[in-house]
């Protein structure tokens, strides 16, 4: 896993770095702009004819727009044709922006001109389409919406040139959250190079469809040692090897029993959905407690997965004397309503890892305090979906969906961490985006998106597999956290092993295949 940096983060480590003496801004400001141009060597290479080739900078009025200026002069001297344009006046950007600013224009007789930014569309309508187009118009230091014209500027620029590259991230995108600042301008470039490590922005919310490829350039800053604030992404080519691998000694109840609780009669499908994906992720054994009422329904469905009866919360108590039992999942199918909160406190009480999902959650939605006072401190994961999410934590979900006029906006990372501080379990926010956070502040984030896209992934009854993948893992043993992203990561990788046409039944499936090639 890689730590994502937010834009304050980067800041004071570059500037700590800066003040240690070792490195100094301009340095750091080539080196971007260097690894900003190398990138588009490699990401384009039939763009290295630089003969006749046009490229168009539009440069902010930061550091952002430093970078532009080195990067026009490392494609003006491998022999492009180069416009650049300027948001804002020459003389009020920063120092290192202004050397660079200054090395661009030239002097004497090798004077450049620099348009300013609203020359940019009469340019383009003028010369035709660039083959290049680079964004260094904002980067982390975005406060607030773009106006009308800059927005303008960029999306005639972009639709027109042939290849789109964002230094850092895409202008109006705030890199802390991935929303658009004020109005969304939903630009895509093709490829988006950003320094040191990537930010939450690249991942979360309209970031992750921002860009079609996503590049990290070494600038040579000092990698940190992870630390509780920052957000850890889910990336590892191999990430879950280690759920791969089981003991060669090890028999059915060292890999723990996991029981799923199922709804009633036409509601059970969800359950043998969870209950199968526990088992096909090692669960040792896995049994669903069913109402009288749905025995035979579920009994004809199932083989290798057991069933025991379950009227009430008495029942599930007298269930679980038998102490192999080590995870248990309520919600998926299970109702909505008293019966299930008292499922909930009964399996809670019991002392084993719980994941509640689904119809667990919303029960608990007219008193949520009354839900955290149970899990408070236990080893619990809450699988919400957005809804479910907005159910209990309405002003966490509020200040989420709210439009963000100012920068750094809130973040999906900021609102499950409180989330999770307030619940004091791990609480796992689904979505294109995931967001995993602990009580203890860790967070991790997985997103769908670029190489790891999984559209097929928004189908019925996936959410009920990823609550019994987490479930098996942790009857295996595995810590909330841990549990929860592996299990995550699974489920995407599951989607991408089976492609077009996969419906939730196929994830369970597609496991064995997806862990044997982690071996
Ligand atoms: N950190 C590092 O290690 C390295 C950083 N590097 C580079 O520096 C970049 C960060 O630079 P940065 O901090 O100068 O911010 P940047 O994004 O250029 O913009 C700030 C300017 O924009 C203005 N402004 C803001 N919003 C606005 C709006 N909506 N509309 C209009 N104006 C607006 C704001 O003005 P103000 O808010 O003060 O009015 C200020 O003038 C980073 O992304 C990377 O590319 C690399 O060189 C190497 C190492
Ligand atoms: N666009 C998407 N790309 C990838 N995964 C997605 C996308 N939309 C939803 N998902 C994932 O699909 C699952 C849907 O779960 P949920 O909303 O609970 O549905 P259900 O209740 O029908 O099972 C979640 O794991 C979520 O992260
Ligand atoms: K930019």
């Amino acid at each position: 896993m890689s730590n994502l940096m937010t834009g304050g983060q980067m800041r004071t480590h570059e500037q700590a770095v800066i003040g240690g003496g070792s490195v100094t801004g301009l340095a750091l400001m080539q080196r971007a702009g260097q690894g900003v141009f190398d990138a588009i060597s490699q990401a384009f290479p039939e763009l290295s004819d630089a003969c006749g080739r046009r490229a168009l900078i539009l440069c902010g009025p930061g550091n952002n727009g430093g970078d532009g200026f080195v990067v026009a002069h490392l494609l003006a001297a491998a022999g492009w044709a180069v416009d650049v344009a300027l948001l804002g006046e020459a003389g009020h950007l920063p120092p290192d922006a202004a050397a660079n600013h200054a090395r661009w224009v030239g002097t004497g007789a090798k004077r450049r001109d620099v348009l300013s930014l609203d020359q940019v569309v009469p340019l383009i309508a003028a010369q035709g389409a660039p083959d290049l187009v680079v964004d260094a118009v904002f980067g982390t230091g975005l406060r607030r919406g773009l106006s009308a014209d800059v927005v303008e500027a960029l999306r005639v620029s972009i639709e027109a040139a042939r290849h789109s590259v964002a230094v850092d991230i895409l202008s109006g995108l705030c890199a802390d959250s991935g929303k658009w600042l004020g109005q969304a301008a939903d630009l895509t470039v093709d490829l988006t190079v950003t320094f040191h490590t990537a930010k939450p922005g690249h991942y979360l919310a309209a970031g992750g469809r921002a860009t079609r490829r996503l590049v990290i350039v070494d600038i040579g800053l000092p990698v940190q040692s992870a630390r509780i604030e920052d957000a850890e992404l889910i990336d590892a080519p191999a990430y879950s090897g280690e759920v791969a691998r089981k003991d060669p000694a090890s028999h059915k109840y060292g890999s723990g029993h996991a029981l799923v609780l199922s709804g009633g009669p036409g509601r059970t499908g969800a359950a043998r959905l969870a209950a199968r994906a526990a088992l096909r992720i090692g669960a040792g054994l896995v049994t669903i407690a069913v109402p009288p009422g749905a025995q035979q329904e579920v009994a004809c469905q199932i083989t290798a997965i057991m069933l025991t009866r379950v009227a009430d919360s008495e029942a599930l108590g007298v269930v679980l004397e038998d102490k192999r039992y080590s995870a248990l999942c309520l919600g998926p199918g299970l109702g909505v309503g008293e019966r299930t909160r008292s499922l909930v406190s009964e399996a809670l009480s019991a002392g084993r890892s719980v994941v509640l999902d689904a119809d667990a959650l919303t029960s608990f939605a007219d008193d949520p305090m009354s839900l955290f006072e149970q899990v408070r401190g236990a080893d619990v994961v809450l699988t919400p979906h957005g809804g479910e999410f907005a159910r209990l934590f309405p002003d966490l979900a509020e200040q989420l969906r709210a439009v963000a006029e100012t920068g750094p906006a809130v973040s999906k990372i900021d609102v499950v961490r409180a989330a999770a501080a307030r619940a004091g379990c791990t609480v796992l926010l689904k979505g294109a985006d995931t967001v995993i956070a602990a009580p203890d502040g860790r967070v991790r984030v997985h997103a769908a998106c670029r190489e790891r896209a999984a559209p097929w992934l928004a189908t019925a009854g996936a959410g009920d597999v990823l609550a019994g993948f987490v479930t098996g893992l942790m009857a295996r043993g595995l810590e909330p956290l841990e549990a929860a992203s592996h299990a995550t990561w699974l489920h995407v990788e599951c989607a991408r092993a089976f492609g077009p046409g996969l419906i939730a039944e196929d994830l369970p499936e597609a496991l064995p295949g997806v862990l044997k090639a982690l071996l």
